[in-house]
């Protein structure tokens, strides 16, 4: 797995940023100079810039802008340099806006621009005919895999909002990687140096919601005994990733929204704003317009955090990128703890695509993990991942949705029997949280012992799919 190589082209005059660059070759880009456009061209020939790096100058002019449209330049990825009051040029803004990738205004922050074009290299890679199979993140633990066309086009969002500075709302089912996208679209956006920090906004005790988010002076309550920094303000620079947005109080809905009006604090029990400069990113696995009809989320709360939207993808909607994962996780957790299991066997391939995967990516990561530990063999085999082999189709299922349900539905019976109906048990073997494991229970009426509630029933024997063994 290479990352694309870190070739930068510059065309023109590029006497006012020379330091920059200067900085940048130090950050390991290697500067490509050309004199005017033919040169430009020639240069592409001969190397492979797919970043270039533009200054605008103070009439609104670029010579290597202003080429752009011309077959070649336009594959390259500009971000563009330039004085504040720039901007004020109609020319240069319709430059920014049909050329670049991004601008930086001067001073310029190397720091910042390097990872600005770092984001631009991604997004040009993915614009070329080859799709990438991993989304790099500088933490190796923070790689998002996946080859298949919906992570192609989940990579391409991430690289485009996080050139951006507005909210953004994450949504997909459980396990499908809110986190890691959030985590993504951090690493690759100006704010990369700058702290991440995820607020859990269901699991935040309720009376101390407040002072957790927006911190609190010393006496402003009984057990106050010290100024305690909030979550949001120990952000700033950065940016703050609220999970499960939608299982926030409303009253503290209010106190995030007139936060994000105007990004200033009030500590409980202080006299005075205080500035936060951080990028809002919220998840959510619940529908929030739904949310807003019941009357349970604030519809300007919704607006305001719904700016871009970036869904992740159930893992049954691309079933492709099961066995990679599967390889991905098998290689991470081997070379953490070394193992005489050498891989997973063919039947365990089949048996992998043919699950459901309720619980998404999770799931797949929990099932490695225990097979790695099960295997007595030098291949893992679907009973080693708590998996087997599917018999044979059920009569009544017609359709991909019912087969899906029915499926689903049949993995959680035999959890929660395998594990003496403990939901809590039954939820991690299943790799999902226990208020996913609720939710899908009501779903599919069950009772947490198994059988089914509003009188249905489902005999598991007769509905022949994906059984997990005992074990
Ligand atoms: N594309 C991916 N490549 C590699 N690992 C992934 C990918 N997507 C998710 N994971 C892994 O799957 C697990 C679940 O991901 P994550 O916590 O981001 O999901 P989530 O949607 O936020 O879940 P929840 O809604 O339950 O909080 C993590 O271990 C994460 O590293």
């Amino acid at each position: 797995m290479m990352e694309p190589s870190r070739q930068l082209m510059t065309v023109g005059n590029t006497t006012s940023f020379q330091d920059t660059l200067k900085q940048l070759s130090s950050y390991g880009w290697s500067i490509h100079h050309a004199d005017n456009a033919q040169e430009a061209f020639e240069l592409l020939n001969r190397e492979a810039c797919r970043v270039g790096l533009a200054a605008i100058d103070s009439s609104g002019g670029s010579l290597p802008l202003e080429v752009d449209t011309r077959p070649g330049l336009s594959q390259v990825q500009w971000v563009a340099i330039l004085e504040h009051n720039v901007l004020q040029h109609d020319k240069a803004r319709d430059l920014i806006y049909n050329a670049c990738y991004a601008y930086q205004a001067r001073p310029i922050d190397v720091r910042r621009l390097d990872i600005l074009l770092g984001s631009a290299l991604g997004m040009a890679s993915l614009h070329e005919d080859h799709s990438i199979s991993t989304l790099f993140c500088p933490d190796d633990s923070y790689h998002m895999v996946g080859e298949s066309p919906i992570m192609q086009q989940l990579y391409r969002t991430i690289y485009k909002v996080a050139a951006a500075e507005a909210p953004v709302l994450i949504t997909g089912e459980s396990g499908t990687g809110k986190e890691l996208t959030a985590r993504a679209i951090h690493a690759h956006s100006s704010r990369c140096h700058g702290p991440f920090n995820v607020v859990n906004c269901g699991a935040l005790p309720s009376g101390l919601i407040q002072s957790e988010l927006f911190g609190h002076e010393k006496g402003a309550f009984t057990s106050a005994n010290q100024r305690k920094i909030g979550i949001i303000e120990s952000s700033q620079g950065g940016t703050l990733f609220l999970d499960e947005i939608g299982d926030l109080p409303l009253d503290m809905q209010v106190n995030l929204l007139r936060f994000l009006e105007n990004l200033k604090v009030f500590r409980v029990g202080g006299l005075q704003e205080i500035p936060v400069d951080v990028r809002v990113l919220a998840a959510t696995h619940v529908d929030l317009e739904r949310a807003v009809e019941r009357g349970e989320f604030r519809e300007d709360l919704y607006h305001r955090i719904n700016v871009l939207q970036v869904r992740t993808p159930a893992l049954r909607e691309h079933p492709e990128d099961i066995e990679p994962l599967a390889r991905f996780f098998f290689q991470k957790f081997s070379s953490e703890k070394p193992t005489r299991v050498s891989g997973f066997s063919r039947d365990c391939a089949v048996v992998m695509r043919q699950h459901p995967w309720p619980g998404n990516i999770r799931e797949l990561v929990n099932r490695v993990r225990r097979s790695m530990v099960m295997c007595e063999h030098r291949l893992i085999t679907p009973s080693d991942m708590g998996l087997e082999r599917r018999q044979t189709l059920s009569r009544d299922a017609d359709t991909l949705q019912q087969v899906r349900d029915m499926a689903e539905s049949d993995a959680i019976r035999a959890a929660l029997a395998r594990n003496k109906h403990k939901v809590l048990h039954a939820a991690r073997e299943l790799g999902v949280s226990r208020v996913t494991l609720y939710r899908l229970l009501e779903k599919h009426s069950i009772d947490k012992n198994g059988g089914s509630v509003n009188g249905k029933t489902v005999d598991p024997s007769t509905s022949g799919f994906v059984q997990l063994t005992s074990t």
